[in-house]
């Protein structure tokens, strides 16, 4: 039996940053942002429900999504976010099954689920353990203004659209404390493997 462990936290809390970590040392990650891309490329199911759904103007000239559109619409407006997560989740969740058997057959026995949404979508289940990566709200603010560009408004209105990160951190098994330096991140990551006695 491999150890499931979810990994989680807010939006550029530094999932992406403890998860490299953890690949780096041969760990499989199963990145739900990454499947969320996978599954709206054009000619999937997914593509078409959503052109359906939101029509072609959130589109590129090359047909692919215009995700800059698209967030615009769906961070603004709860509706509408609940109805692309209703296109997008069930695909989602089956590639990530999907990756995470192929993991398994690859005689991996740690297998991270990195999803931003662990909590709001009700995926607990899936995992044995969770893990919390924890920014303040300034540090949070900050970071994700600089990684998108986006004005604080914007920032603002995604942070808005998640559980608040410290209710994240009250549920979570572990948490990690991402407001210092990578370096300091990434002591704390070594001594949960160790605690936890994780194995790649
Ligand atoms: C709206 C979209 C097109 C915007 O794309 P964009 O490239 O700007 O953002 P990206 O996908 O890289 O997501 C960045 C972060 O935003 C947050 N986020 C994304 N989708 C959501 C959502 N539906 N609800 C709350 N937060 C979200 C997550 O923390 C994620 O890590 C895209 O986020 C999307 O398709 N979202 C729906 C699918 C989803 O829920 N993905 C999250 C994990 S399954
Ligand atoms: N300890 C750190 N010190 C300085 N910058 C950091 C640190 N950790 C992460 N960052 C930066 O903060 C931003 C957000 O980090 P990251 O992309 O890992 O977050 P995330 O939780 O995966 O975000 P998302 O949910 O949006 O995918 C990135 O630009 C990253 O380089």
């Amino acid at each position: 039996m491999a150890f499931i462990i979810g990994l989680t936290g807010g939006i550029a809390s530094g999932k992406s940053t403890v998860s490299k970590l953890l690949e780096k040392r041969g760990f499989a990650i199963v990145d739900a942002d990454v499947a969320a891309r996978k599954v709206v490329e054009p000619g999937e199911k997914a593509y078409k429900d959503i052109v359906e759904a939101f029509g072609s103007s959130i589109l590129l000239t090359d047909g692919t999504l215009d995700r800059a559109k698209l967030g615009s619409i769906v961070f603004q407006n709860d509706d509408e976010r609940k109805k692309l997560n209703a296109i997008v989740h069930p695909a989602v969740r089956k590639k990530m099954n999907d990756w995470q058997e192929e993991a398994i057959k690859a005689g991996k026995r740690t297998i991270i689920l990195d999803i931003p949404l662990l909590y709001e979508s009700g995926l607990t289940h899936l995992v044995e353990k969770t893990i919390v990566v924890y920014v303040n709200e300034c540090t949070q603010l900050k970071r994700l203004i600089e990684r998108n560009n986006f004005t604080e408004e914007e920032a603002k209105s995604r942070i808005a659209s998640q559980i608040p990160l410290k209710e994240k951190m009250e549920k979570a098994d572990a948490v990690i404390d991402n407001n210092g330096s990578v370096e300091e991140t990434e002591t704390q990551l070594e001594q949960l493997i160790e605690k936890w006695k994780m194995k790649p």
